[in-house]
């Protein structure tokens, strides 16, 4: 049996029309499933795991839904057996690009009822679990900017997700200030000044495919961290094209660390996300919680021997 978890407002009203899709393939293909509406994301984790709770046999949970729907889902498919399926229908989909799931509904419907699953790190943060990336500083404020938007809504209803982040950037590029941060990862402390933002990352990117970590990998058990500091607004304003392909690690106001464990404070209060959900503005401690969730992805089956395979249904 196959649980579907569906936020019908993700991507602007992409989530229930991705699940009509869905249900008529379903249908015509005679497979087992139930389907649940989530309500929001406060509730999502309680109906998940009342859900879950009524049957042995679950095969996966599949999420039609963006990374925030996801994201509101991690604390009940945490360490749990049931793997967690993706059907995107959000504005960024950063979670299917990072496991290599088509954003097609039906390649991704294949993708989920193939079986094969990567045992994937999970980050936990503020007191909540994060899948793509905990970033703080100026793309949380871009994240929340856009959250509250209207043209988020505009583009969602035009089918340009992306287009929302481009203008939020753009929007915050010109109200936020850089201030000074202390980043410890692995209990090396190390600070910036004119530091812009800290990002913390399990997957590649966010925003929308922007790749601000391109060699963070979701089950090697470490945390890729990107620090922006001492750059001029122009400077960042050029450094976004180039984070699309990932070629900004190398500029001398990019500073990359890799650890286990990461505490970041900057010396005024700054917006934290993860997911692009909101984890508010005090100091963070980012901690790499190993393998923690099994995701079903076409990555499974390319990758090493021991740490993947065929998913094991369990209740
Ligand atoms: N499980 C849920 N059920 C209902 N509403 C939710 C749930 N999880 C989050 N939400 C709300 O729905 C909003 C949109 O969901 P989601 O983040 O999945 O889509 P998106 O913002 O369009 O895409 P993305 O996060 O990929 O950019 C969230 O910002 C949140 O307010």
């Amino acid at each position: 049996m196959y649980l579907f978890i569906i936020n019908s407002r993700s991507g602007g009203g992409a989530g229930l029309r991705t699940w009509h899709t869905v249900q008529a393939l379903l249908e015509a293909r005679t497979v087992p499933y139930e389907a649940l509406f989530t309500r929001s994301a406060d509730s999502a984790e309680g109906q998940v795991l009342q859900a879950l709770a009524l049957r042995e046999d679950w095969r996966a949970a599949i999420v039609i839904g963006g990374d925030g729907t996801i994201h509101s889902v991690l604390g009940a498919l945490r360490r749990r057996g049931v793997p967690l399926g993706v059907i995107p229908a959000g504005s960024g989909n950063d979670t299917a690009r990072g496991f290599s799931i088509p954003l097609a509904p039906e390649a991704a419907l294949d993708t989920a009822l193939q079986e094969r699953c990567l045992e994937a790190d999970l980050l936990s943060a503020a007191g909540r679990l994060t899948l793509t990336a905990v970033a703080s500083g100026f793309d949380a404020q871009v994240a929340v900017n856009v959250n509250g938007s209207r043209y988020k809504r505009l583009c969602n209803a035009i089918g340009a997700g992306r287009l929302a982040y481009i203008i939020g950037i753009l929007h915050t590029l010109i109200t936020f200030k850089p201030c000074r941060v202390s980043v410890t990862c692995d209990g090396k402390e190390q600070s910036f000044d004119q530091a812009w933002l800290v990002s913390v990352c399990n997957l590649p990117s966010y925003g929308g495919g922007l790749l601000i970590c391109p060699q963070a990998e979701p089950g090697d058990g470490l945390l890729d961290v990107c620090v922006v500091h001492g750059a001029s607004r122009v400077q960042l304003l050029r450094l976004f094209p180039t984070v699309v392909k990932g070629r900004h690690t190398k500029l001398p106001y990019v500073t990359m660390l890799r650890g286990r464990s990461v505490a970041v404070r900057f010396a005024q209060p700054r917006h934290a996300i993860g997911d692009g959900e909101a984890l508010g503005t005090a100091p963070l401690s980012v901690r790499c919680e190993p393998e923690a969730l099994r995701v079903l992805s076409p990555l499974a089956a390319a990758a090493v021997a021991g740490t993947t395979g065929s998913c094991h249904a369990s209740g």
